[in-house]
């Protein structure tokens, strides 16, 4: 346990001594909705007294827990110090039906509905991106935290131009090294790693009703006991390779990261990691090792050096995302028209 994951701990147990019972239309002017998720809704508000524009997320009592919502709002209290993550500004409530925390408003949506799909965002939006994201997460990791759900629609826009933006939902972040179950969904943002283990955990154990923090299981039925596994700062890794991937091409370049998927599996016959990589997925295949991966084609060895090591297959190898920052200035993107 680092220091900052044993402050929160702390600041949990401090939190919840003072979390008071408020209505919010005593206190706040609720202006719209901002957005959805699948514990609640986030509100924009203003304070009524001081006019403050905030983001208030209001979690649902029914299927959140106290301790899970605490953390959320401590974590992005005391350790979402750095200007690309979403910072809590010091307010938390209860209500009947929810508990909320404000947040500082982002404006301008989120970027997954910037990315155009099959065309991307442009180049230097792209690595405007990439060096935010990458510093918010090597602060996260810094701390001994994961973030662990990095995708375009958890990353918010602070201004129309998609110069500023911040990386939001501390929803799943993590101690480096806490045991939790793994992803019961499918995604290219999912790491290989995790897929062997929800591959492996298809069998139905027995009845699990909560999570690793006392919430219902989103997404699944709640019947499946889940295997479980280490959190390691290389998921955010792996999570940030996909996003660069996505904002550059409007498209993703697998739909599965399992070695039964053409694409994927082409990916790691190209990049030569075939042989581990393959073996490590009981996978047989052994033709055509070096045919150059289509999906990568309009990349620049700037660009697919990045990849290559964000994508890397095993997760000790991989790269950081502070390592981000040496790519950067240089060209990414080769002429689109003439690689596809
Ligand atoms: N600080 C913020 N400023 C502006 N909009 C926000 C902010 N936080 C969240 N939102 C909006 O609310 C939506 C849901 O928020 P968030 O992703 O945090 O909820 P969630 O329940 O954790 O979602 P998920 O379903 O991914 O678990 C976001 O997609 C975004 O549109």
């Amino acid at each position: 346990m680092t220091t900052a994951t044993r402050l929160l701990d702390e600041l949990c147990h401090l939190t919840v001594q003072s979390l008071e019972s408020l209505e919010p239309s005593d206190h706040f002017q609720v202006i719209k909705l901002l957005g959805e998720g699948s514990y609640g809704k986030v509100m924009l508000a203003v304070h009524k007294k001081r006019g403050t524009p905030m983001a208030l997320k209001f979690f649902l009592r029914e299927s959140t827990s106290l301790l899970s919502f605490l953390r959320e709002y401590n974590l992005s209290l005391a350790f979402c110090t750095h200007p690309s993550l979403t910072s809590a500004l010091g307010i938390a409530f209860s209500t009947p039906s929810h508990y909320v925390f404000a947040q500082q408003p982002c404006l301008y949506g989120d970027l997954y509905d910037v990315i155009v799909p099959e065309v991307g965002l442009e180049e230097s939006h792209v690595q405007g991106v990439a060096s935010q994201i990458s510093g918010a997460l090597s602060h996260l990791h810094s701390l001994g935290f994961v973030h662990r759900d990095v995708k375009p629609e958890n990353i918010f826009l602070c201004d129309s131009d998609c110069r500023w933006v911040k990386l939001g939902d501390f929803g799943m972040v993590k101690a480096a090294g806490t045991r939790v179950p793994c992803v019961w969904y499918s995604s290219p943002y999912c790491t290989p790693e995790a897929e062997i283990a929800r591959k492996g955990e298809e069998i139905d154990l027995g009845n699990s009703e909560v999570d690793d923090n006392g919430n219902k299981p989103k997404g699944d039925s709640g019947k499946t006991q889940r295997m479980l596994v280490s959190v390691d700062p290389s998921t955010d890794s792996w999570a940030l390779g996909i996003l660069i991937y996505a904002m550059l091409m409007g498209s993703l370049p697998w739909s599965e990261t399992v070695s039964d998927n053409t694409a994927y599996k082409r990916y790691l016959q190209w990049s030569n990691w075939e042989g581990s990589a393959l073996q490590e997925r009981g996978s047989d295949q052994t033709e055509d090792f070096h045919q150059v991966a289509t999906q990568f084609a309009a990349f620049t060895p700037l660009a697919t050096c990045l990849l290559k090591s964000l994508l890397y297959p095993q997760p000790r190898l991989r790269g950081r995302p502070d390592e981000v920052g040496r790519y950067l200035g240089g060209t990414w993107l080769l002429d689109k028209d003439v690689n596809r």
